[in-house]
């Protein structure tokens, strides 16, 4: 009879799950493989004290499966995976601990490659780098792209310019209006990128400093946080939380377009429904915020990360969501849908690709 764990990967048919054990410095980690049809596995290293270990897996294999549409999507030859620890980052992160996991990921040969995620940083990944070269988000120094939340901003706000050319005919920012929720990395970033092109930024944050630095630094309208998502503007920029895309939050805004890089803003699938039968735009997150595995993958490249390739690659996101709208508009189904459409269609076209080779070496 089956497993529960495998009832759970037959759902979305994962390939494989890893469980890794070391006693002597704390370490228990996963990481799940969820499709390598385009390329070995990438996802970030994420450690959070998760309460149960079926609510590590749970993760682990959800974010393995989101990676493989994301690198789909967005042109990449990688499939989807996840390396979840379970850890207090704050508590138990040490040298040991992340050298360990940095020898079982070496131990796969490649069929995983990772990166920063929740509750790792860059200084992290150099750490388990010493044990493998496997580890991508790593600093310019040793060949890597450092911190990307400046690339995953580019991605940001090649999607809104994107976004504005379907409604206005114009990817023109010069005197748009975007409100940016969350000025943290990405939204920083995102925030001076559009200020440089002439928009009209408000912003808003939890955290007071933040919003005081970045509105001396652009001379920015600030709103308080409850405001930001109301705002009568062209483009709504989510920087911050997940699932501020609900029942609650749709029939307040006043945007156009919905376009910013924080992680599953739809509470539910048919959250994206409903913003379409609002007449709103959305740039489905997963395809937007894609610029820091861009920039980290960009480092298998030949003489490892070189900015101005990624950036050129991160641009094409641009492409990306113009492709997506025309399909979704072509198909009469709403934008997240057209984005795992891309994504199922392309991996779909690379295993044939693939089969039709093999079957060539055979004769
Ligand atoms: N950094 C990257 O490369 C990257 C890549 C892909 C996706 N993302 C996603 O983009 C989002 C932002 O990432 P980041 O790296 O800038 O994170 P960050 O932690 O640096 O910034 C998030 C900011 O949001 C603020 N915030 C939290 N709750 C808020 C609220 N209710 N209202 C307004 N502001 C609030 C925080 O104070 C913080 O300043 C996250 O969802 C992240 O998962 C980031």
């Amino acid at each position: 009879m089956d497993s529960l764990t495998f009832k759970l990967m037959e759902q979305y048919d994962y390939e494989n799950l890893f469980f890794c054990q070391e006693k002597s410095v704390g370490l228990k980690a996963i990481i799940a493989i969820h499709d390598t049809t385009l390329g070995p596995a990438a996802g970030g290293t994420r450690m959070w004290p998760y309460a149960t270990e079926e609510d590590a897996v749970g993760d682990a294999l959800r974010l393995a499966r989101a990676m493989t549409y994301k690198c789909a999507a967005a042109g990449m030859n990688f499939g989807g995976g996840k390396c979840v620890v379970i850890a207090d980052p704050k508590r138990d992160k040490t040298e040991a601990l992340l050298r360990t996991l940095g020898r079982f990921i070496n131990r796969l040969g490649g069929l995983f490659v990772t990166g920063v995620d929740v509750g790792t940083t860059v200084r992290d990944m150099e750490i388990m780098r010493m044990e493998s070269p496997y580890i991508v988000t790593v600093s310019e120094a040793l060949g890597g792209p450092g911190d990307t939340a400046q690339t995953t901003a580019l991605g940001v706000v090649q999607g809104i310019r994107a976004c504005l050319k379907a409604i206005y005919g114009s990817p023109e920012l010069q005197g748009r209006s975007v409100a940016v929720q969350g000025v943290g990395g990405v939204g920083k970033d995102v925030v001076e990128r559009l200020v440089k092109a002439g928009a009209i930024v408000t912003i808003a944050d939890v955290d007071q400093e933040k919003v005081a630095s970045v509105a001396a630094a652009h001379g920015v309208r600030v709103v308080p946080p409850d405001e930001i998502a109301q705002q009568a503007v062209d483009v709504y920029c989510p920087c911050a939380l997940g699932a501020v895309l609900n029942d609650r939050s749709i029939p307040e805004l006043h945007c156009k377009i919905v376009c910013g890089s924080a992680n599953n803003q739809l509470a539910e699938e048919r959250h994206g429904d409903m913003l379409e039968q609002h007449g709103i735009l959305y740039a489905p997150d997963y395809v937007v915020n894609a610029g820091g595995v861009l920039a980290g993958i960009d480092s298998f490249n030949p003489g490892g990360f070189k900015r101005l390739r990624a950036e050129e690659t991160i641009a094409r996101i641009y492409e990306t969501v113009e492709k997506l709208i025309a399909l979704a508009r072509a198909q009469h189904i709403p934008t997240y849908r057209a984005a795992d459409v891309l994504a199922e269609e392309r991996i779909a076209m690379v295993r044939q690709v693939k089969s039709l080779a093999s079957g060539a070496e055979k004769k």
